[in-house]
């Protein structure tokens, strides 16, 4: 199966979860667009669900393909959320932000019930950090959170480097009007740790951890779909 075809089949079987009426958190990247056009064909033979998109790449799809959309404002409260990731550790703690909607994936995520995420197995590695940990910044005072973050990664005795995502020539810039720093310092040993530390710099708008969010994740491989579930979930 090539890589579109686990990710499509993942998608699948996360449309299990969501029931009639549902409002659902509708993830960013290329394997939540995968579900995004499986959940507008269920739309399309008169399935009732209210999508709130994390991104305006996946706003856009779901209007182009007639999934009916909300706001988080509108609807607060959220039944799941259904997203893709960049790692899944072992603990089903995650990297996301390579598509650049970490902080309102996150948001959606923390406004629902269940987080359910979705991946082909390539997505899964025994510890975090293979992957440039996506950390999103005001652009006032870049070169002073960059400084900072790189001392508080030093103090936690990591290596590595903090480079500013850049498309087209000029700062990748978010939906939210940020920038992006990806950190690449190797293996995270302590996730926790790494997330608390970058918090408490003021010009950190967020990253791309999402330590304990995740209900189940759905991972599909050659020999099937799995569905993982995290401990006390
Ligand atoms: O910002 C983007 C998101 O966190 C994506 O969910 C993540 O990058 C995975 O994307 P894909 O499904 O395209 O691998």
């Amino acid at each position: 199966m090539s890589s579109d075809e686990l990710k499509r089949a993942a998608a699948q079987a996360a449309l299990s979860y969501v029931s009639e009426g549902m409002k659902i958190g509708i993830g960013t990247g290329s394997t939540a667009e995968a579900f995004i056009h499986l959940l507008a064909e269920r739309v399309g033979d008169g399935f009732h669900v209210t999508g709130i998109p994390t991104s305006e790449r996946s706003a856009r799809l779901c209007i182009e393909l007639g999934v009916p959309l909300s706001s988080l404002d509108e609807s607060p409260s959220l039944d799941l959320a259904i997203d893709g990731a960049d790692e899944i550790d072992a603990s089903l703690n995650l990297i996301k932000g390579g598509g650049g909607a970490l902080l309102r994936e996150k948001i959606v995520a923390h406004a629902s019930s269940r987080f359910i995420v979705i991946a082909d197995e390539s997505k899964l590695v025994p510890a975090l950090g293979s992957f440039p940990l996506p950390i999103e910044v005001n652009p006032f005072g870049l070169e002073a959170t960059r400084g900072a973050a790189q001392r508080a990664y030093d103090s936690l005795g990591y290596s590595g480097e903090l480079r500013l995502r850049v498309r087209d020539g000029q700062p990748y810039e978010t939906d939210g009007g940020h920038f992006i720093l990806d950190a690449s310092f190797g293996h995270i040993s302590d996730p926790k740790a790494l997330s608390d530390a970058l918090h408490l710099i003021p010009g950190v708008v967020e990253h791309g951890l999402f330590i304990g969010m995740t209900t189940v994740a759905i991972v599909a491989g050659a020999d099937g779909v799995r569905t993982l579930v995290a401990a006390g979930a």
